[in-house]
């Protein structure tokens, strides 16, 4: 449903028991002051790593725009802002505020049909669906996501941004993504007060990916059998992947068979892709 002009006047109170079950299950945790949003909002600015043909080819797509208090920091007239929002109560509301060139949709951002062009991404995403909506948004691919500003918990950025070494997520995406640290954020800047604090997860796509993304799906399978095998060093894991020609494999692509395989740079995966490709085709 798209709300682009204010409906009919509903009231936008319910019973506090649905009320509570929206904001536990949708993880409706607002930015508690305009200043908040700002500081967030920010962010968005500045890193496009690849320059659109022209500035108006850019939309903005807002995850999640609940009461709108990032969506009003970003609403300017001129610069296209698409405003997602599950909740059908906030959703009437925040259209009925006609903000200059926003178009407020009450769909399911992980089910909705994305823009073709170019975007940038925003969002303080819901805890629950926060990874599912990382997702979707990392498979639009480079030439479509031009950057990506999502507020998630603090660990599970810390995660993304290599504070615990590598890992399948992180292996299967940075041949076309990198994953910075933003701006963190306390708990008491949101109402209600979520159960953790949460930190900006900058994602900006690289010029030059170190593998076709048409080759996506073959490359990230691969990582995933090798993350499979379940083995510490790449020798190890190269034997259960392949039954025959493993260190011909590890040698081709220049990587010593002692190495851990969550310590695999993504030049090595890149090369281990390949002669992978290049064994497995005898
Ligand atoms: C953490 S709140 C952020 C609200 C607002 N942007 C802010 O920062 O104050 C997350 C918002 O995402 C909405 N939401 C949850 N799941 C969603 C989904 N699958 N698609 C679209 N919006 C969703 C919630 O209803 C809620 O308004």
């Amino acid at each position: 449903m798209t709300l682009k002009s204010p409906l009919p006047p509903q009231s936008v109170s319910a019973p506090a028991d649905s009320r509570s079950t929206a904001r536990r299950e949708w993880g409706q945790n607002f930015f508690r002051t305009a200043a908040a949003a700002c500081r967030f909002s920010a962010q968005l600015d500045g890193s496009d790593t690849i320059p659109p043909d022209s500035p108006n080819d850019l939309m903005t797509v807002e995850i999640g725009a609940g009461s709108g208090r990032v969506t009003k920091v970003l609403a300017s007239p001129g610069t296209p802002l698409l405003a997602v929002e599950i909740d059908p109560r906030w959703a009437r509301r925040l259209a009925a505020e006609s903000l200059p060139d926003v178009t407020v949709v009450n769909e399911d951002f992980l089910t909705l049909q994305l823009p073709g062009q170019p975007v940038r991404l925003i969002g303080n995403l819901p805890f629950v669906t926060g990874t599912r909506m990382l997702r979707r948004c990392l498979d639009m691919g480079p030439a479509r996501m031009r950057q990506g500003v999502f507020l998630l918990q603090r660990e599970y950025v810390g995660k993304r941004t290599g504070a615990w070494g590598g890992n399948l997520f992180n292996a299967q995406w940075e041949p076309w993504y990198s994953f910075d640290r933003g701006l963190a954020f306390s708990r008491q800047d949101f109402t209600p007060v979520p159960r953790a604090d949460t930190q900006t997860l900058m994602v900006a796509p690289h010029r030059r990916p170190s593998v076709p993304w048409r080759e996506k799906a073959a490359y990230q399978r691969f990582v995933q059998r090798v993350f499979d095998t379940g083995q510490m060093t790449v020798g190890d894991a190269a034997r259960k992947v392949l039954r025959r020609g493993h260190a011909q494999f590890v040698r081709g692509a220049g990587v010593r068979p002692a190495d851990r395989v969550k310590d695999l740079t993504v030049p090595e995966w890149t090369a281990l892709f390949r002669a992978y490709g290049r064994t497995a085709d005898r």
